[in-house]
């Protein structure tokens, strides 16, 4: 069995329903990416997982105890960080992650090796005596990663937790998030950020309107999107334009847009963004095939092309596709 099961969640406010019919497992050790656009029922999932929400049917087993009807035994195995975390004002690091660890029953010298070990995983020891207030949201948010942990929990359930934080802290909490999976903690992450996810975890649940649209492993996810949908690949030129101006790129777009695979370009900066349509199964070869048509093409029209790229086919692009591009 695995240490979560999740099966046939719903959960309706009046009329809305929030959460429906959403069934998945996870198994200690994996970080499962829960995706979806705002409203879609990500933060009603998670308030469930941490029993702070009741479903109106279905049933959760958290290393086989029913969260609906016993859970007393499955909140000691659950460490949940909402989305909007608060912190106390005059408090210290030390002193707020302290207080916490009172709060889980840790007394004595246990305590203090608990919240000193909290503060040296996530990198909090040199701040310990800093008042969480005059902190940044990078660390303010690893002191509520650290408050998650103090209880050593089995499963963490982390509310967009990327939400906000610069390219720095994003790879610092991917980092992290890493390294607790390692220690065998089951991790769930939501975002909507889609491209950072794909890097954090090893499966991934895409959500919308409150259903599950697809789940898997992130890499099986990909390539399960590609079979049977059109292959939209994007391709990305840039001309050694200097002072030339304008002209010179608009003859660009025109011998681009007169190729057979081409169905847009776009002018972004100092590129051309082009998108290509391939039939439904296409794989690497034919995009690169499509792509050596353009690039002779460019070439032969006496555009100087300097720089030609292919972008690989991301998260981003499968969740477009499973979503249909109803949401962004
Ligand atoms: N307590 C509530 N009462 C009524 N409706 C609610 C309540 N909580 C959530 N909802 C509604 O349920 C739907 C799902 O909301 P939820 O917060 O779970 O989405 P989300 O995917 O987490 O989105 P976000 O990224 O915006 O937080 C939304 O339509 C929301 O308005």
């Amino acid at each position: 069995m695995s240490l979560l099961e999740v099966k046939g969640l719903r959960r309706d406010y009046g009329p809305l329903r929030a959460v429906d019919d959403v069934s998945f497992s996870l198994e200690a050790g994996s970080i499962l990416g829960f995706i979806g656009p705002n409203g879609a029922g990500k933060s009603t999932t998670l308030r469930i997982l941490a029993t702070l929400d009741v479903p109106t049917s279905g049933e959760v087993l958290l290393d086989g105890h029913s969260l609906v009807d016993a859970p007393d035994r499955a909140r000691p195995l659950i460490g949940y960080m909402p989305d909007r975390y608060g912190t106390y004002d005059d408090v210290t690091v030390f002193e707020f992650l302290d207080f916490f660890a009172r709060a889980y029953g840790l007394k004595g010298a246990a305590r203090r090796q608990r919240v000193e070990s909290v503060m040296a995983f996530t990198g909090l020891t040199p701040l310990a005596d800093r008042l969480t207030t005059a902190l940044s949201k990078g660390m303010r948010q690893r002191v509520a990663l650290g408050r998650t942990l103090l209880h050593d929990p089995s499963l963490l359930l982390l509310d967009e937790p990327a939400d906000g934080l610069d390219p720095r802290a994003r790879i610092e909490l991917r980092e992290l998030l890493r390294a607790l999976a390692d220690q065998g903690k089951a991790v769930i992450i939501s975002s909507h950020i889609l491209t950072e996810l794909a890097e954090i975890c090893d499966t991934c649940a895409i959500i919308e309107q409150g259903r599950l649209l697809a789940t898997g492993k992130v890499a099986d996810l990909l390539q399960q999107q590609e079979v049977g949908a059109a292959v939209t690949p994007e391709l990305t030129v840039r001309l050694a334009v200097g002072d030339a101006g304008n002209a010179v790129w608009e003859r660009a777009e025109r011998v681009l847009l007169e190729q057979p695979r081409v169905t847009r370009v776009a002018r972004e900066g100092e590129a051309l963004r082009v998108r290509l349509e391939l039939d439904a199964g296409a794989g690497p070869a034919q995009v690169d095939a499509a792509a050596a048509v353009l690039l002779a093409a460019l070439v032969a029209a006496g555009l100087p092309v300097c720089a030609f790229s292919t972008r690989e086919r991301n998260l981003e692009d499968a969740f477009m596709t499973v979503t249909k591009g109803r949401v962004a």
